[in-house]
């Protein structure tokens, strides 16, 4: 796409709304199909044949996923459990021991053995005590949950259910069924069982899961390694805009989102408009991705496109046919080293790393795809006429509520939203299912925290 098309679009885009909402009476409902906004969209389609570099926005979703597979299986490491959460297993995970791994107590009273009243035992038996002895029938030994049972044990006794007498004996208020209250060893699983597949995503619950089974690592894919480099002279990193120089809020946002889509960010540089220190951060860099901020436009000192040249990258999506941050790329500089290019307004970076680098970063990292889903929008949104629009929405009972403040450069509406909702070229009118994209925090914010 030309500057000049990228321009005169977004000129034809405020046109067809003010005109679609004049058309519109107050309230009424907005069909696309009717409005000439869908119309125009429709007549790009016809014509789509025509050359034009910018990718569609499912296909450029495709061409990453592709990209990631051709960057070839990577190899399995092992971690920690602490290390693990988020992490996919690269091997099944098979249990180590029976689980139980002996006959437990499921609840505190007392082992008996055979009918009662029986004898009890002096000594008790805690959780964690390695010998429980053995017991003869008519015999009781008081036991607390998850300690070991005696052999020859027949029940446990909860201890509501039993009273002792002033000659010590123990008397059932409710005759125990054999075997009640005993899990047996081997219950849950027996060694070599396979608990999670290849492929699982470690969750808290997995990592309890492999703590029981005797794990002290497991088998993982590692994550991508990511670099960020932030470009722009005109970016602080702190106090007040002044001078025309302004806050840089990608630095401080994108490495948690990278996190929270599988990646480690190994670095964060920031290169300025130089042109030389940016070939020389690409060159040196040994990250699986790198990640650049701004300067994908045509401007001065727009500099992603000549390095990538310079570097012999091969761009594999230049340019998408999405609202905001259509001149995002991604390029292949070796066939296991990618670049994703953000555009640099920040909600336009949202965009290009929702598009791109999610699709890369989760099959690197050997993640599932979420599954699509949809909700009806709660207002309707106007579309562009040829590109997808991504619509920050918060999600309010069965409906997906647009948020204001969704302009490139705005975050104000990113910042309180649940998902990205996908808005067809043309609009969505009130009540349209649209299909949704969640941001991570909000279905998985504890990832947020990885390191
Ligand atoms: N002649 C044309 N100009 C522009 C076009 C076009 O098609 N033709 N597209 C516009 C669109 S759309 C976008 S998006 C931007 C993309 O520009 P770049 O990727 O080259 O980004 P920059 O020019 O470096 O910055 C754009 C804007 O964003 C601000 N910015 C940059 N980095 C940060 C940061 N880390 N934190 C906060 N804000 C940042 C920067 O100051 C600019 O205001 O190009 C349009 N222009
Ligand atoms: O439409 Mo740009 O991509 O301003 O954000």
């Amino acid at each position: 796409m030309t500057a000049q098309d990228a321009e005169e679009l977004d000129v034809e885009e405020a046109l067809a709304v003010a005109n679609d909402r004049a058309a519109r009476g107050p309230g009424e409902p907005r069909s696309p199909r009717e409005t000439p906004t869908a119309a125009r969209a429709e007549a790009h389609r016809a014509k789509d044949d025509s050359p034009h570099r910018a990718t569609s926005w499912p296909e450029a979703r495709a061409v990453a996923e592709r990209a990631g597979r051709a960057a070839g299986r990577r190899a399995p490491v092992s971690v920690t459990l602490d290390k693990a959460l988020g992490l996919v297993l690269a091997a099944p995970l098979t249990a180590l021991t029976d689980l139980p791994s002996f006959d437990t107590s499921a609840m505190d009273g007392w082992a008996v053995a055979g009918p009662g009243p029986w004898d009890v035992r002096e000594d008790g038996v805690l959780a964690g005590h390695a010998d429980a002895g053995r017991l003869t029938d008519g015999e009781a030994v008081r036991i607390a949950t998850g300690a070991r049972v005696p052999l020859d044990t027949t029940a446990v006794l909860r201890s509501e259910h039993g009273r002792t007498d002033d000659k010590g004996r123990l008397h059932p208020t409710r005759e125990p069924a054999h075997g009640q209250d005993i899990r047996p060893r081997g219950q849950e699983c027996r060694i070599g069982d396979q608990l999670l597949s290849l492929g699982t995503q470690i969750t808290p619950a997995a990592l309890g899961l492999a703590a029981a089974a005797g794990y002290d690592t497991v088998s993982v894919l590692p994550r991508p390694r990511v670099e960020l480099l932030v470009l722009g002279d005109e970016l602080l990193t702190d106090g007040l805009p002044r001078e025309g120089l302004i806050r840089d809020a990608l630095g401080p946002m994108l490495p948690s989102w990278l996190r929270a889509l599988g990646a480690e960010v190994t670095a964060v540089r920031r290169v300025g408009d130089d042109a030389d220190a940016l070939y020389r951060a690409v060159k040196k860099s040994t990250a699986d991705l790198i990640v650049t901020t701004g300067g994908t436009a045509a401007g001065p000192v727009d500099h992603v496109h000549p390095i990538l040249r310079r570097v012999g990258a091969e761009l594999l999506v230049d340019g998408v046919k999405v609202r905001p941050g259509h001149p995002m790329l991604l390029a292949r500089i070796r066939q296991d080293q990618h670049l994703v290019g953000l555009p640099g307004n920040p909600l336009a970076a949202v965009s290009g790393l929702f598009t791109l680098a999610e699709p890369l970063l989760r099959i690197l990292a050997g993640r599932a795809a979420p599954e699509p889903y949809t909700m009806p929008l709660r207002e309707a949104v106007h579309g562009h006429p040829y590109d997808t629009r991504l619509v920050p929405v918060g999600l309010r009972g069965d409906d997906a509520v647009p948020l204001h403040y969704n302009g490139p450069a705005m975050l104000r509406g990113i910042a309180t939203a649940d998902a990205l909702a996908v808005v067809p070229p043309g609009g969505a009118r009130s009540g349209q299912e649209l299909e949704l994209l969640d941001l991570p925090w909000a279905t998985a914010g504890i990832q947020v925290c990885f390191t």
